[in-house]
């Protein structure tokens, strides 16, 4: 038994809208279907896949081949995939061990791995821009990104479900940046840069860029049209200098790489904000046995670490007639409020043989950084002997954005 499902819907700006002279670097997408079927059956229709894509090699010379048809193998395990190496995959590792799941890879050099608290999940550490292709292909059902490289790599397809935008790193965004000198010395945006005279059919921008989709889709969205585009692999900051491009389009995180090489950004010039996220294929969580259940529990530990990750549990003793009258002293100043209101208990002493409660024990949820504003309100309320200590995790009732999960699912 098999089942054929669309899964690539999105309509696709042809290489036509584009001016003549802007070769389009980028794959156009192809359109993608889903085959569930059983596990001895998966080779053979994978080799028929891949003859499928060879022979459009051939009838096309040059131009990209249509990715192989997704094939939903039946099997047990749900597939995570995680960055192999480069700046996300030390810290993707971590963001989980902070969560109470350990990835438990045998060495650095083997490619899958277990989490033991998640008995039904494989990780499976790829390159980030493969983790997308794979989730599309049908061949991961969840994977942690960051937002560039989904972005770039799945081109809105449908099936990319993200699950959770903010993983708190890999921070950096996507921006266009000029030279700070010659004739880009007074331009300063994007409009500026879009009305220099230099810029014609015959003589466009020179844009250098590794997102050969982003890139293109960004400039036609701003109706800049006389623009060319060139890639590479790295080091892009080099190429105005080179004489190779006039301007770039590439991450920026600390600004630096981009002040070394005398390059400025400009306003209007962002692509987009990136961080991690957690992203899912919509297919696997709704087809794959055990898929929405394991991404709920992940979702669960991943809100519940990155709520408490900017919070601080302040404890502080208070004088006071009775709990109310402390608790409306500290509700009169702005910060003290808490998650849901302070906590407020009793502090008992004995005095001459006798118990009695002269002081009251608030206990408060603060952000980090409003935490010194935080402890002089408590002090100006009458607090004192301040504990502060980091918060682990704050599970809510239901997390947020397991509701639109479900709700984008249809569910
Ligand atoms: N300053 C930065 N430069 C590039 N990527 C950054 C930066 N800060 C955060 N990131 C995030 O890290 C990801 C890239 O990581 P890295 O450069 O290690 O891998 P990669 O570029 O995908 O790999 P490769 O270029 O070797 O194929 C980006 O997609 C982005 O989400
Ligand atoms: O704003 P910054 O903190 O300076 O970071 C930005 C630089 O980091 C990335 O390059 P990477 O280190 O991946 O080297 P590469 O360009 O050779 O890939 C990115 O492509 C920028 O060049
Ligand atoms: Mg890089």
């Amino acid at each position: 038994m098999s089942l054929l499902l669309p899964t690539n819907l999105q309509q696709y700006p042809s290489s036509s809208s584009f001016p003549s002279s802007t070769p389009i670097l980028s794959p156009p997408p192809s359109t993608a279907f889903s085959v569930i079927v059983p596990r001895r059956r998966c080779l053979r229709l994978v080799t028929s896949c891949v003859s499928t894509v060879q022979s459009s090699v051939a009838t096309n010379g040059s131009s990209p081949a249509p990715a192989p048809a997704a094939v939903v193998v039946e099997r047990d395990q749900i597939r995570l995939g995680l960055p192999s190496k480069g700046r996300m995959a030390a810290d993707a590792i971590d963001l989980l061990k902070d969560c109470q799941l350990f990835v438990k890879q045998v060495n650095p050099r083997q490619y899958v791995a277990q989490i033991p608290q998640l008995p039904n999940t494989e990780v499976w550490f790829q390159r980030p821009k493969d983790i997308v292709r794979k989730l599309l292909s049908g061949d991961l059902d969840l994977g942690i990104v960051g937002l560039d490289t989904l972005s770039e790599y799945g081109q809105e397809n449908e099936d990319l479900i993200i699950v959770h935008e903010a993983l708190n790193f890999g921070d950096c965004h996507l921006s266009i940046a000029i030279p700070n000198y010659g004739i880009f010395e007074n331009i300063n945006s994007l409009k500026e840069l879009a009305q220099m005279p230099q810029w014609s059919e015959e003589r466009p921008l020179r844009l250098a860029t590794g997102f050969t989709y982003l890139g293109p889709k960004f400039m036609k969205e701003n109706g800049i049209k006389h623009v060319v585009f060139s890639t590479a692999d790295g080091a892009l900051e080099a190429a105005p200098a080179m004489g190779i491009a006039d301007a770039i389009l590439d991450l920026v995180s600390s600004g630096i790489t981009l002040k070394e090489n005398n390059l400025k950004e400009i306003e209007g010039g962002v692509v987009l904000e990136s961080q991690a996220a957690l992203v899912a294929s919509r297919r696997a969580l709704n087809e794959r046995k055990g898929a929405l259940n394991t991404v709920h529990e992940i979702l669960e530990r991943l809100e519940a670490h990155l709520k408490a990750d900017g919070q601080f549990t302040v404890v502080a003793n208070m004088r006071g007639n009775s709990a109310q009258e402390v608790a409306e002293r500290v509700l009169s100043q702005p910060s003290l409020s808490g998650l849901q209101g302070p906590t407020i208990s009793p502090v008992y002493c004995t005095q001459n043989g006798k118990v009695s409660v002269d002081y009251y024990a608030i206990v408060i949820c603060v952000p980090k950084k409003a935490l010194y504003d935080s402890v002089k309100q408590l002090r100006a309320a009458g607090g004192s002997g301040v504990l502060v200590s980091p918060l682990t995790y704050i599970f809510d009732e239901d997390t947020p954005r397991w509701g639109q999960l479900l709700r984008n699912l249809g569910i």
